[in-house]
């Protein structure tokens, strides 16, 4: 089990660059290549050089943080899908422009008329789950969570962003969700071997180049013609309230002009993108957690069976109520944040840190590694073992308790680019813990090997199969 090897693995780590003990080989083999090999120092013309660093000394303040941009090389890897003006690779003022539009689309007000499509489409995936033609003769369901998971966000988040645009033209969200997820592994792939970074080699017919360009076209198509259908009036929010595609129309800057239809689909894709296996590997380690730890789901159980007796489903007024559930997901985030680390990439010569000066010079490339900063004991007690109630908010005020360190938690990541959707992954990870914790009953496959890995996103490499049942309520 995982939690065996963290000692030793945190030790190696804190004492190396070597992301390899940490299972994050894939992307250990990336930042190898960007700091020793000289060819591509040439061919990128700048400096790379990877350096390792905790927040703390590298700060993520309002100051230090003009100071960097994503590194290019990030942006190369998600463009063929996302376009170059999507929020997640904008620079400067474009970056601004478009944050300023979007950010109201994740605020808790609006967030709350996606709070049905969250319910909707997790009650079916249960359902799914335990029709009679899919178990066995205990009645039980084997399940690889990431898969399932993985399906379930990418369902939640093209509902969220296309509505009924996505039900109304044939089969589109099953074409975009296949798509989508064959053209991400294509990237991946072609990421990993260096072939997306290079423009020139990125342009040849070979490496799946067919697969990412037939399958982002035909993403292409439906999303164009889901906006048009959306603009003429012909579909509509799957909710109450708008959707993303909604605000995303309705969205204009400081000089009252709308986002182009060419931004509202990169922005749509940006949301689909990152929002899907991010939330889903946070699932994955959540329902990993209650299957290992008793007490956790024990305390988990008893707080759903209340707050939602009956079997009835969760709804905005229930929110505030689920205060382990809460705590359970910030937990999960500490001790395995689906995204692991970030990068930023120095545009202006500056010293970070106060104990250890550090000049950066421009063209470095700085990790932040969240997974490392968030096991540390001096941040931290009991820095790796799971405890929930360290998030407990205080029964009278209802506060968050403090943070060791402002930048001592960073799933999310932190300053003027970090995550927009955060409020709706938590909101989305919470309505999904509830409900499953509430209607099902799981247990882990004994003698499976769990280690994380990482690719897009920290995700345990060898899968973890569950049995699922039904559970009476
Ligand atoms: C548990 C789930 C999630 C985690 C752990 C997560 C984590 C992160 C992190 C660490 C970043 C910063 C990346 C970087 O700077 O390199 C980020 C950025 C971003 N995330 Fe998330 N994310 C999650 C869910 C979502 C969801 C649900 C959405 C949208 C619906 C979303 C949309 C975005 C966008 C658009 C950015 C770029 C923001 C900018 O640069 O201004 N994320 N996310």
């Amino acid at each position: 089990m995982v939690d065996e090897n963290i000692p030793h693995l945190l030790h190696i780590a804190q004492r190396s660059l070597h992301f390899h003990e940490l299972h994050m080989n894939a992307h250990l083999d990336f930042a190898c290549v960007l700091s020793s090999n000289v060819q591509l120092d040439i061919l990128f013309s700048s400096q790379l050089q990877i350096l390792y660093f905790t927040s703390k000394e590298v700060n993520c303040s309002r100051t230090n943080a003009q100071n960097y941009i994503k590194p290019p090389l990030f942006n190369t890897v998600f463009t063929p899908i996302i376009g170059h003006q999507s929020l997640l690779v904008a620079e400067g003022s474009e970056h601004e422009r478009a944050r300023r539009m979007i950010n109201p689309a994740f605020h808790h007000v609006n967030l709350k008329s996606m709070i049905s499509i969250i319910t909707d489409q997790t009650a079916k995936a249960i359902q799914a789950l335990f029709n009679a033609s899919n178990l066995d003769q205990s009645k039980q369901k084997l399940v690889d969570l990431q898969i399932e998971f993985n399906a379930l966000t990418l369902s939640i988040i093209i509902s969220s962003a296309f509505g009924s645009g996505c039900e109304t033209i044939n089969n589109s969200k099953e074409v975009i969700c296949q798509n989508f997820g064959k053209v991400l592994d294509a990237i991946v792939y072609r990421s990993l071997i260096m072939v997306n970074q290079i423009p020139l080699i990125s342009k040849l017919p070979f490496w799946k180049k067919d697969v990412v360009d037939i399958g982002t076209r035909m993403i292409a198509e439906l999303i164009d013609k889901i906006i048009a259908d959306r603009r003429e009036g012909r579909s509509t929010s799957l909710s109450s309230g708008a959707d993303l595609l909604d605000l995303l129309l309705s969205a204009v800057d400081d000089d009252g002009h709308p986002f182009t239809d060419q931004q509202i689909k990169d922005q749509a894709l940006t949301f689909v993108l990152a929002g899907s296996e991010t939330t889903g590997t946070l699932m994955v380690w959540i329902f990993y957690i209650l299957m290992t730890h008793d007490d956790v789901l024990q305390a988990c159980r008893e707080e759903v069976d209340r707050v939602l007796p009956n079997g009835i489903e969760p709804t905005n007024e229930h929110l505030n109520e689920l205060i382990v559930c809460e705590a359970i997901i910030n937990e999960t985030l500490r001790l395995y944040p689906p995204a692991p680390h970030f990068t930023r990439y120095c545009i202006r010569e500056h010293t970070i840190g106060t104990e250890r000066q550090l000049r950066i010079p421009v063209g470095t490339t700085v990790m932040i590694n969240s997974y490392i900063v968030h096991r540390r004991s001096d941040l931290w007690s009991r820095s790796l073992e799971f405890d929930y109630t360290r998030w407990m908010r205080d029964p009278k005020t209802g506060l968050k308790p403090k943070l060791p360190h402002p930048f001592a938690y960073l799933p999310f990541a932190s300053g003027s680019r970090n995550c927009i959707g955060q409020n709706f992954a938590l909101l989305e990870a919470k309505m999904m813990l509830a409900m499953f914790v509430q209607r099902c009953n799981f247990e882990l496959v004994p003698g499976q090997k769990i280690v994380p890995d990482f690719k897009l996103a920290m995700y345990p490499k060898y899968g973890i199969l569950v049995k699922f049942s039904s559970r009476q309520i």
